[in-house]
């Protein structure tokens, strides 16, 4: 039996001697390699906390201790350790073991959300809690320094610094990256601390040492424990952190069992709000992961589990059409310049990056910053292209309403991973932008259908000089370009059968409409299949088409909730057309993860699907009205 095999929970794990964790750390990154590079996943961010996290649940008693993982996307060893190692082959996958913390799967998991920089308000949060109902338990956050780059971070720790009696433990994960390296001033002062990794190690022994040796030690010692306090506020700028009333424990080499576990029951012992900055590794201990030279293989594919090289299906997906479009328009548009949460690569920014390299700002995962910035250098003159996942738009709603919105500026918000997403789950399903987008007065939101619709969508975009425009596509491989028959009052017509039903697809939905009409056909219903290309404000000619059919379905890839549907029904409404109308799109739930394929099919988010409903709406539509459609 492997050590791995005889650990069920962190009390196997407090009973083994330190040559037994070394060889557990050795067999914890070799299960890692081999389960993540056949699911993908998060690879390089759990090899960088194999021993971090060992020593974490050695050193505190999780469940009783919260831990809590910022992001989330990091605590595979954290699963390992707490009973679900037998679930790596599901990983990420329907049914299967999620990629981030799920309090579904264990009493040891806090945090669900992988939106970052949330996990020091949930320990503040938690121990305020334990404070108020008299439980002695510590609270401990693992945050990277990306998420720390995030404005709840500091919101939190002005709020834990003034908990002088509040155990709470945050153990800064500091890699030095986000995908990229980690940006800004906070990176900077981390790193300049970083530069003492031995310097907790180095303390450790002398003091051991010191406190050992007769008569003169432990006088010396406290000397030299004043002196190093000096030192430490002198050179070292973590006098930021004890000027906050945090104590700062490190840096720690965030890979030495040993160093990291003194510098945890130092912080445990202490009683208070304490930072542990830990220095690790993006991808330890593989070397295709840490040379990894775009993120040391922040979230994978499917990967050769020796060199690396992935050996999943390449794909032209929505991002490379964008990337490439966006480059072609900075050269025509001095103007342009692009906005990154710390994912550049990830949102297609690079090739522009490269192109116009002082054009383009990574703002570090501060999405809020990012919008109202925006709205800053649209003011300034300039057009800026705020590029996002369509979740993460959640975090800068009001940065979108009252900074870009309100004062009517011409910002271009590029909204990736738009609808179902799929192996992140629930907090990383892009379904409630068109919802949030429905809420903005003057905002202008297109939904491209394809790669044609997509260049020529995003160069109107950025043509709006004076209120916010959203350009908003999927998490998937771009299909054939899909040309319509005719545009009439800028909505495109991609199927005209007849007058029975009129079909409105939003973006990349247009082919599943055209195939679902196309089924309908043979049943004889007559289905005109639009796209309105602009989705926000609602087109004044979808409402005049609505009126010459004798039903109206929409279907879109987002929240039905005040959705792109419900905002049609009410332009009817306004317009008294009194059409039936029915939507279709993601119901309002929290969906967990999958394929998007499969989590679309399990929402009947399929043309099959869309077809069938619409049968069943026409049949039982009035008999007189939609009887002689259905016989033919
Ligand atoms: C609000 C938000 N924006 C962007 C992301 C995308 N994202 C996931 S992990 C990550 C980098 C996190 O860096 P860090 O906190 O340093 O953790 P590491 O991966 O280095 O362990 C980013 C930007 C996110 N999860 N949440
Ligand atoms: C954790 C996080 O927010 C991202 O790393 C997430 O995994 C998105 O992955 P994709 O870029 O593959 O959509
Ligand atoms: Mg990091």
């Amino acid at each position: 039996m492997t050590l791995l095999e005889s650990v069920h929970g962190p009390a196997d794990l407090k009973r083994l001697g330190t040559d037994e964790l070394v060889r557990l750390a050795e067999e914890i990154r070799r299960f890692l390699v081999e389960k993540v590079s056949r699911t993908g996943g998060h690879l390089g961010p759990n090899l960088g906390v194999v021993e971090l996290t060992m020593a974490v649940h050695r050193v505190f008693d999780s469940p009783r201790d919260s831990v809590v993982f910022d992001t989330g996307h990091q605590s595979y060893v954290h699963k390992i350790l707490t009973g679900r190692r037998d679930g790596f082959d599901t990983l990420r996958q329907k049914g299967g073991l999620s990629g981030y913390p799920s309090r579904a799967e264990s009493e040891h998991d806090v945090e669900e959300n992988s939106h970052a920089s949330t996990a020091l308000s949930y320990a503040d949060g938690l121990a305020k809690a334990y404070q108020l109902t008299g439980q002695r338990r510590h609270v401990v956050a693992v945050v990277g320094d990306g998420a720390l780059t995030g404005g709840m971070c500091w919101e939190a720790l002005n709020n834990i610094a003034s908990g002088a009696d509040r155990p709470v433990v945050i153990v800064v994960n500091d890699n030095g990256r986000s995908y990229s390296p980690t940006i800004g001033g906070l990176a900077d002062h981390l790193s300049s601390l970083r530069l003492q990794p031995g310097y907790e190690r180095a303390l450790e022994r002398g003091k051991n040492a010191l406190q050992s040796a007769p008569i003169v030690g432990k006088p010396l010692y406290a000397a030299l424990h004043a002196t190093k306090r000096g030192i430490k506020d002198a050179i070292s700028p973590q006098a930021m952190f004890e000027d906050l009333g945090l104590k700062y424990i490190g840096p720690v080499d965030g890979h030495d069992t040993p160093a990291l576990e003194s510098a945890l029951r130092r912080a445990k012992s202490f009683g208070g709000p304490v930072i542990v900055h830990t220095v690790t590794r993006k991808g330890n201990g593989f070397a295709p992961a840490e040379n990894h030279e775009a993120d040391q293989m922040h979230a994978t594919g499917v990967i050769d589990p020796i060199t690396g090289e992935n050996i999943g299906p390449a794909k032209r997906t929505w991002t490379h059409v964008f990337a490439d479009e966006l480059a072609v328009l900075g050269g025509e548009r001095p103007d342009l310049v692009a906005i990154t949460a710390a994912m550049r690569g990830p949102t297609g920014l690079d090739k522009f990056a490269g192109l116009y390299p002082d054009r383009c700002f990574d703002v570090g995962i501060a999405e809020q910053h990012a919008m109202t910035s925006a709205a800053g250098l649209a003011m300034g003159g300039m057009h800026p292209v705020v590029a996002i996942y369509a979740t993460f738009l959640n975090r800068a709603f009001d940065q979108l309403l009252m900074d870009v919105a309100m004062h009517r500026q011409g910002v271009t918000v590029v909204l990736d991973r738009a609808g179902v997403t799929g192996p992140d789950g629930a907090s990383h399903h892009g379904m409630w932008d068109l919802s949030i987008c429905g809420l903005v007065p003057g905002i202008h939101v297109a939904a491209p259908r394809d790669a044609a619709s997509l260049r020529e969508q995003l160069r109107e975009a950025v043509a709006i000089p004076d209120a916010p425009s959203v350009v908003r596509y999927p998490k998937a491989s771009v299909g054939a370009d899909l040309p319509a028959l005719e545009r009439v009052g800028g909505v495109d017509v991609l199927r005209r059968d007849g007058d029975d039903v009129l079909l409105v697809t939003v973006g990349a939905f247009g082919e599943l409409g055209v195939a679902a009409a196309q089924r309908l056909a043979d049943q004889g219903i007559g289905v005109t299949v639009v796209d309105p290309r602009w989705v926000f404000p609602v087109p004044d000619e979808l409402v005049r088409m609505a009126a010459r059919h004798r039903l109206v379905v929409t279907v879109e890839d987002g929240g039905r909730h005040g959705g792109f549907g419900w905002a049609l029904a009410a332009a009817l409404r306004d317009a008294s057309v009194d059409v039936p109308l029915r939507d279709l799109g993601i119901p309002q739930e929290f969906h967990q993860h999958g394929e998007r394929g499969e989590v679309l099919a399990d929402l009947g988010l399929t043309a099959q699907d869309v077809a069938r409903r619409i049968t069943e709406w026409v049949a039982a539509a009035q008999p007189a009205e939609m009887s002689a459609t259905v016989e033919k």
